[in-house]
């Protein structure tokens, strides 16, 4: 079964305790964490104190997604914060892979992401290393924007990888996943779903998650 990441970054910062909560009573899988720092992304967002701060409330998996220039400066700040994923822009740093042996190092699971313009060739070499691809189907920096579905060429490239080589990676989405898109994610390969503004701007965080359980079905 598909599993399913709601992403913090719509949920209303001023009850981000109640809004983990509920998504974690609702069935979510992992809770996704946008770190964003302004440079990377043109948006920033939050730092490795608030990954300290929520892990008390959920025993769910911390999925941290770093949009940050050079993470392997925060990634020990990040693991002692809690995270249980650490994912790492393949276009953030010139040492992709020296980060993701950072990550593996400080015993969490190291995850490798690309952005829309960037071909699954980049991250050949480090798949190897990798508990989890992402795969964004926007460009990274905000939540709710259109799903862009020419990027799952891309889960079917790394589904097949993965398949002929034996690798052990989850592949993740993240970015417009909503009722109509889910299902051509699972189709394509994917194994967990990040879904923010579909999930969040709802009145019904339960109900939502439950629909993207049922059209991937
Ligand atoms: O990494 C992200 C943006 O950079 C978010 O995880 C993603 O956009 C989720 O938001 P939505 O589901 O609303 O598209
Ligand atoms: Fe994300």
């Amino acid at each position: 079964m598909v599993k399913i990441a709601p992403s913090i970054l719509s949920a209303d910062f001023a009850n981000l305790e109640r809004d983990i909560r509920l998504v974690d009573e609702k069935g979510a899988d992992y809770i996704h964490v946008d770190v964003m720092d302004g440079q990377f992304v043109p948006n920033i967002t939050l730092g490795a104190n608030i990954i300290s701060a929520i892990r008390p409330v959920t025993d769910l998996v911390l999925d941290v997604h770093l949009m940050v220039v050079e993470p392997e400066r925060f990634i020990e700040d990040f693991a002692k914060a809690g995270a249980d994923i650490i994912t790492v822009h393949a276009e953030s740093t010139v040492h992709v892979h020296r980060a993701m042996q950072m990550i593996k190092a400080t015993g969490k699971k190291a995850g490798v992401v690309i952005n829309p313009g960037t071909p699954v060739s980049v991250i050949e070499p480090v798949l190897a290393l990798a508990d989890l691809v992402l795969i964004m189907t926007v460009n990274p920096g905000f939540g709710g924007q259109a799903f862009l579905p020419e990027c799952l060429v891309k889960v079917e490239q790394l589904d097949k990888l993965r398949k002929e080589h034996g690798y052990t990676y989850e592949i993740e989405i993240d970015g417009g996943v909503d009722d109509k898109t889910a299902k051509s994610c699972v189709d394509a390969g994917a194994d967990v779903l990040v879904a923010g503004s579909y999930v969040y701007n709802s009145p019904d965080v339960g109900e939502r998650i439950q629909t993207l359980r049922e059209v991937t079905k």
